[in-house]
């Protein structure tokens, strides 16, 4: 059945009570729905590209085609009640698949059995790029981890990929301050979430199921151990982004793998194999992808039964005397990145993947 108008304007009265911030994905969908029922298709200019946030606007409206104003109106009524709808799953039985929610996160599932907190990175239709919600998701859900009954505490990726690393749009979102606020802001994000991890008491393990880029690989030299199916890949862009290193990644790949391995993939973005990280030391160990899942998880299980203590003050004594090192360099590379952010090479950069004009 076809909704009505009266349905259309209920629908735009619930988005403003949203309890939670829906996030700029969606919002930029109910602004395209809300345009194209209104008012056909695009009909506006479209904004240069350096006008990020009306270029976004621009593209979700204009991507919409000719949607006819009844089905948007339908595909809007559609989505404000799935923001707003009653969820009648317990944390515990949501499932990971097509960007499913949990409560309390909007792109990760967190779950504890077995003694283990696993984090798992749900946003398997954006290859789990991270947004900005999400660097606060996991810094949460690390906090809690710490906190929790667990003894070890796992990061994975849902579907096909580990991670792709920052999620690109995240830069389209420049607050009234403009772009030098918002590369502010994204420093200080930044150096909170690797704080977090230079300063997580637990083992932490991270089950490299897919590709990996960017800061996804960079925190790697933080864990205490790193497993990898054979179909992932390490791959650290930064020139071609015209970014710099961060996670620490300046100081623990030179001290992992030597400086000029480090430098090949710091440097000129070599992206490695599974094989080869583990060779230079980032990888723990790689298993067949057929076996990943079940080898892994029967040795992190057998490994939570360790007693606690121990392993907490072996990991402790292990990481005690670098720490200090590790903020230095964390506040460093933060500081590095402020400057390479509002350069005219990272935003080309940025414009260019956002215009589909370039992948990694
Ligand atoms: C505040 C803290 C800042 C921290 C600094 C961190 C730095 C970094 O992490 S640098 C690394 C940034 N990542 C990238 O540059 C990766 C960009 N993505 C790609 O090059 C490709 O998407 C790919 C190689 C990762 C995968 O290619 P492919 O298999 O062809 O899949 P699609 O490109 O079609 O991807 C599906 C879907 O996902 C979107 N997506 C993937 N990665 C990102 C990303 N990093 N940011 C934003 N969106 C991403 C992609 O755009 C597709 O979306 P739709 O077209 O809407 O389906």
């Amino acid at each position: 059945m076809s909704v009505t108008q009266k349905d259309f304007e209920n629908a735009m009265n619930q988005v403003k009570l949203l309890k939670k911030d829906p996030g700029n994905e969606v919002k930029l969908k109910l602004y395209a729905l809300y345009k194209q029922a209104t008012e056909g298709p695009c009909n506006i200019p479209k904004p240069g590209a350096f006008d990020f946030v009306n270029k976004a606007k621009w593209d979700a409206w204009n991507g919409l085609g000719s949607l006819p104003k009844e089905t948007a109106r339908q595909n809007y009524v559609d989505l404000v009640s799935s923001l707003s709808g009653p969820s009648s799953e317990s944390s515990s039985q949501v499932k990971p698949g097509a960007d499913s929610k949990q409560e309390g996160y909007e792109n990760l599932l967190v779950t504890s059995e077995d003694r283990i907190t696993k984090i798992l990175l749900n946003r398997p239709t954006k290859k789990n790029a991270i947004t900005t919600q999400m660097y606060h998701e996991i810094m949460l859900a690390l906090k809690a981890a710490s906190q929790d009954d667990s003894v070890l505490t796992v990061l994975t990726g849902s579907g096909d990929y580990y991670c792709s690393g920052n999620d690109l749009t995240n830069f389209t979102d420049i607050p009234p301050g403009g772009v030098e606020e918002k590369a502010k802001n994204s420093s200080f994000l930044l150096r909170d979430f690797v704080n977090c991890f230079i300063d997580f008491p637990k083992p932490l393990v991270a089950v490299v199921n897919g590709p990996a880029v960017g800061i996804s690989v960079t925190i790697l030299g933080l864990f205490d151990i790193v497993y990898a199916s054979d179909r992932a890949t390490f791959h650290t862009p930064f020139s071609h982004l015209g970014q710099s290193p961060e996670g620490c990644s300046s100081y623990t790949f030179p001290k992992i793998m030597g400086s000029s391995k480090a430098a090949e993939m710091l440097i000129f973005g070599k992206k490695l194999t599974a094989g080869e990280a583990c060779a230079q030391g980032l990888v723990t160990q790689v298993f067949p992808d057929s076996t990943f899942q079940k080898e892994v998880w029967t040795r992190l299980k057998a490994y939570s039964k360790l007693p606690p203590n121990a392993m907490r003050i072996s990991k402790e004594i292990i990481r005690k005397n670098e720490k200090e090192k590790l903020h230095a360099v964390n506040a460093e590379e933060c500081n590095v990145l402020l400057s390479r952010w509002q350069s005219d090479e990272c935003m080309n950069a940025v414009v260019n993947f956002l215009s589909r004009k370039a992948k990694l």
